[in-house]
């Protein structure tokens, strides 16, 4: 696969190291989480991998969250395919039975956020101009609630809802004083201290830290397979509607301009 590419390096620990790189800004395409998935799908069923850090290979961008352009303007087809491959993703990355940390070396919106999100520790690069949040309600749209099941899990009820209500972006400080991101450390330090974290979760016995994470995330994981059709089916009402599609439309061109 061409868009996505996703380095991966098993060391003698048995950690893998992912780096995103999808210029211009890691943007998840269906190819993209199509290519994430079958990673991590790979990683897991290798015994000799334990955990898995997560970073990105772009300066300044962990990943600018979904591809605005798969959700506009596309076939019901396109639609049902790309939010299959969304799910996919979540479910494996934040059903992982490895260790997973996030080296958040840049900014992370929304489905960006989420992937840090999904992992088991976050640390990000001190950096004021980098931000990360589930922006969602800013763009006019609304996370899903596996969205905000994780996002509660790791800030709590009060922040998440203030936070998602918002649609806020939280630069790096900010987050970490939520909760939002549990460390941070000057960014050419941040690979050595997501090795060190790392060392750390791996020191313990395997079998024990994963049931003790089923037993953490299983209600929400379950959640959504319960309910993946249904929320497909939301998926496509909510993005086919005209005022949302405007929203989206809307949008890149901000993005587009802000760039002239
Ligand atoms: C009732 C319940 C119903 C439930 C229904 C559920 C519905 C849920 C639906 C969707 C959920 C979506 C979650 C998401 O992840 S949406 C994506 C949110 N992402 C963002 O808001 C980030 C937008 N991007 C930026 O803020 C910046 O690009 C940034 C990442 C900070 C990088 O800035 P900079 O380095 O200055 O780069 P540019 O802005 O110039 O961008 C370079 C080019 O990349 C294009 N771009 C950027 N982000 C995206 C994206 N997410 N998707 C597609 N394309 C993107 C940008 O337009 C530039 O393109 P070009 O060079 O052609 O101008």
């Amino acid at each position: 696969m061409a868009a996505a590419t996703l380095a991966r390096r098993i060391g003698r620990s048995g950690v893998a190291v992912m780096k995103f790189k999808s210029p211009p800004v890691n943007s998840l395409s269906l190819e993209f989480l199509t290519e994430f998935s079958i990673s991590l799908e790979k990683l897991e069923n290798n015994r000799a991998c334990r955990g898995v850090i997560i970073t990105s290979a772009l300066p300044k961008i962990f990943s600018s969250g979904l591809d605005i352009t798969e959700m506009c303007g596309k076939s019901i087809e396109h639609y049902t395919e790309f939010w299959r491959a969304v799910q996919e993703m979540w479910l494996r990355l934040y059903g992982s039975n490895m260790v997973t940390v996030a080296a958040v070396n840049g900014s992370s919106p929304a489905g960006g956020c989420l992937i840090a999100l999904s992992c088991d520790y976050r640390i990000m690069a001190e950096n004021p101009k980098f931000s990360i949040g589930l922006n969602e309600a800013q763009l006019g749209i609304v996370a899903p609630f596996w969205f905000k099941d994780t996002f509660v899990n790791v800030v709590g009820h009060r922040i998440a809802e203030r936070s998602l209500q918002l649609g806020s972006l939280h630069p790096a400080p900010e987050a970490h004083k939520l909760g939002l991101v549990d460390e941070l450390v000057p960014e050419e330090k941040l690979m050595e201290k997501a090795a060190a974290v790392m060392a750390q979760w791996l020191a313990l016995p395997d079998h024990a830290r994963q049931l003790t994470k089923t037993m953490m995330r299983k209600a929400v994981l379950d959640r959504l397979v319960a309910h993946r059709e249904e929320d497909i089916k939301n998926f496509i009402s909510f993005v086919s509607k005209e005022s949302i599609q405007k929203s989206l439309r809307m949008y890149m061109e901000m993005l587009k301009k802000k760039k002239s």
